[in-house]
């Protein structure tokens, strides 16, 4: 078994050329994330949580440094489909059902009639939307669309998901239940996970890793790992434990405020 980091930045920079001149959205960026962690970016707006996760899945390029993905280039990553992307609106496409936006970049990979049909189940039960696989998005709550956005990201099967803030739009009992639901699938995946969120307590409750970055130019100012179990009940945000590990990160943040 290798303990090789499955993604490793680098000295990771990323400037924007803009017209109001560079934007250093990441700067000597050092970080690794091993298999099975569940790590969550947090940071004020501009901080570069983003354009991190972009650049692990090569949609950016990073300016300087590097990043690995599973021992390769994020290109060669991508090409291998090595991860999932949920994005912040689940982004489903109105005219295609529910079964149909999961499959579709099956259907693009070129993957069979049948094991599409296996996918579509598998994925859709695993975040507890058996049955509506004929429905249309806009017949599905927000919530039900987030969940079936990421049964799309789980279809292939990749090992690492990456989620940029994909229940910022939800309000707080539902994103209870989907942060329960998602601990609840990466318990049974195993999969690696990076989290972009601007909830202290959905880092602190998800996270095995907590990564705080701060803007202007965007840098990583604390990675906090957790002392939770791996088990974790609703209940322990109540907990001594988790109170303690949210003040480090709230510290974390006014530390990165206090250089504006
Ligand atoms: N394509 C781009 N061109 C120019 N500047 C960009 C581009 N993408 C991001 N930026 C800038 O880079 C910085 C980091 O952006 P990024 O979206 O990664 O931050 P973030 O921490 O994810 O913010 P938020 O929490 O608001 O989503 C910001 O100043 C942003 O304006």
């Amino acid at each position: 078994m290798t303990t090789d980091p499955v993604i490793s930045a680098k000295n990771l920079s990323l400037t924007f050329q803009t017209n109001d001149g560079p934007v250093h959205a990441l700067k000597d960026v050092n970080l690794e994330i091993n298999k099975g962690d569940f790590v969550s970016f947090i940071g004020p707006s501009g901080c570069g949580k983003t354009t991190f996760l972009r650049v692990m899945a090569d949609l950016e390029k990073p300016t300087a440094g590097e990043i690995t993905v599973n021992g390769v280039s994020a290109e060669d990553a991508r090409r291998a489909r090595a991860y999932g992307y949920v994005f912040q609106h689940a982004g489903l496409y109105p005219w295609r059902t529910i079964g149909g936006n999961i499959r579709l970049p099956l259907e693009i990979m070129g993957v069979s009639k049948s094991e599409q049909d296996a996918a579509v189940k598998e994925v859709l039960e695993m975040v507890h939307l058996d049955g509506f696989e004929k429905k249309y998005p806009w017949q599905l709550s927000g919530g039900m669309q987030q969940r079936a956005s990421i049964a799309r990201a789980l279809a292939f099967h990749a090992d690492i998901l990456l989620m940029d803030e994909p229940f910022g739009a939800l309000d707080e009992i539902v994103r209870d239940h989907l942060n329960e639901q998602l601990l609840e699938l990466w318990a049974r995946t195993n999969k690696t996970i990076g989290f972009v969120t601007h909830s202290i307590p959905e880092a602190v409750y998800l996270s095995t890793k907590i990564v705080v970055m701060s803007p202007r130019p965007g840098r990583i100012t604390d990675v906090i790992e957790s002392t939770l179990p791996k088990e974790r009940p609703l209940e322990i945000r109540d907990s001594p434990e988790f109170i303690e590990i949210a003040h480090r990160v709230r510290d974390g943040l006014r530390a990165g405020h206090a250089h504006d």
